[in-house]
């Protein structure tokens, strides 16, 4: 990679007693970059992901941000500057949408009028009707507006980077078709550099610029879906062989000639 990174892993490990959950990964995601992070449950995926803003301390190696060790930022500021968007939304239960989305804004002192102005647009930024949706608690949304209202709490600093923790395993394959193509477009509109954690290889190759396959803690590849079928690791072939085997199933059994 010829320019700094945005985020830079350089052997980075991290164990939790006897389980290596990471084991010495290198891997750079340029500014502007969509990397899914693939593999099977207990890969080390979501460790990855903690270690670069903090929530977990690496054992070894280093971890850079726009340039900077992490280390040597403050964790707070750190995940400022870094949006986190979790599995089922992480949302807390008890406060609304709107207080939900400008917790952040608000812990930074920001005033009352400009927090309220900020929702709106985040509102707006991920197509949540604001009148519909501003005062309403998270259980009563559905798993698609829990998701969207996560990923407008996670830009609410304007971060330039959101890391992203299986955004749209839990939702049915419709709406995760749309949230996924609208946070690819959030993606682009906003210059934002994205890491996404998926276990769907069909959800990555659609969506990620680069993917990085994780197995057993380590980093078996990484690349472009075009580069990944040159691999010459068994594991990420396969991983790559099941959508294509998906669409040649769905090809013979749905006829074209339908309306759908
Ligand atoms: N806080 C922890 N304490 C002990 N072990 C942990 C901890 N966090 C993760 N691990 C272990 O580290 C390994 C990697 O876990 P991690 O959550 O990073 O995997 P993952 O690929 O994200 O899995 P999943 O897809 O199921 O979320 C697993 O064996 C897990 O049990």
């Amino acid at each position: 990679m010829h320019s700094r990174p945005m985020i830079g892993y350089a052997r980075v490990s991290k164990s939790f007693g006897p389980t290596k959950a990471v084991d010495d990964v290198s891997l750079d995601i340029a500014e502007g970059e969509f990397v899914a992070v693939v593999g099977s449950s207990g890969s080390g995926k979501t460790t990855l992901l903690r270690l670069a803003n903090r929530l977990i301390e690496v054992d070894g190696g280093t971890i850079t941000v726009e340039g900077e060790d992490v280390h040597n930022i403050d964790p707070v500021a750190l995940r400022r500057r870094i949006g986190y968007v979790f599995q089922s939304g992480g949302l807390f239960p008890h406060l609304s949408v709107a207080d939900n989305i400008g917790i952040t804004p608000k812990l930074l002192g920001a005033p009352a009028a400009d927090i309220v102005t900020r929702v709106d647009e985040l509102l707006e930024l991920v197509q949540l009707d604001r009148s519909a949706h501003r005062d309403r608690l998270p259980e009563t949304l559905s798993g698609g507006q829990r998701q969207r209202v996560g990923v407008a709490r996670a830009l609410a600093a304007r971060p330039r980077i959101v890391l992203m923790d299986e955004p749209f395993g839990a939702l049915d394959p419709l709406t995760r078709d749309a949230l996924g193509e609208d946070f690819r477009e959030l993606h682009r509109k906003l210059g934002l550099t994205t890491v996404m954690i998926t276990h769907d290889m069909t959800e990555a190759i659609l969506l990620a610029d680069r993917i990085a396959v994780m197995r057993s803690g380590t980093l078996l590849a990484q690349g472009t879906p075009a580069e990944l079928t040159e691999s010459g690791d068994d594991y990420v072939l396969e991983l790559l062989r099941t959508p294509r085997r998906q669409v040649e199933r769905l090809n013979a059994l749905l006829p074209r000639s339908g309306a759908a």
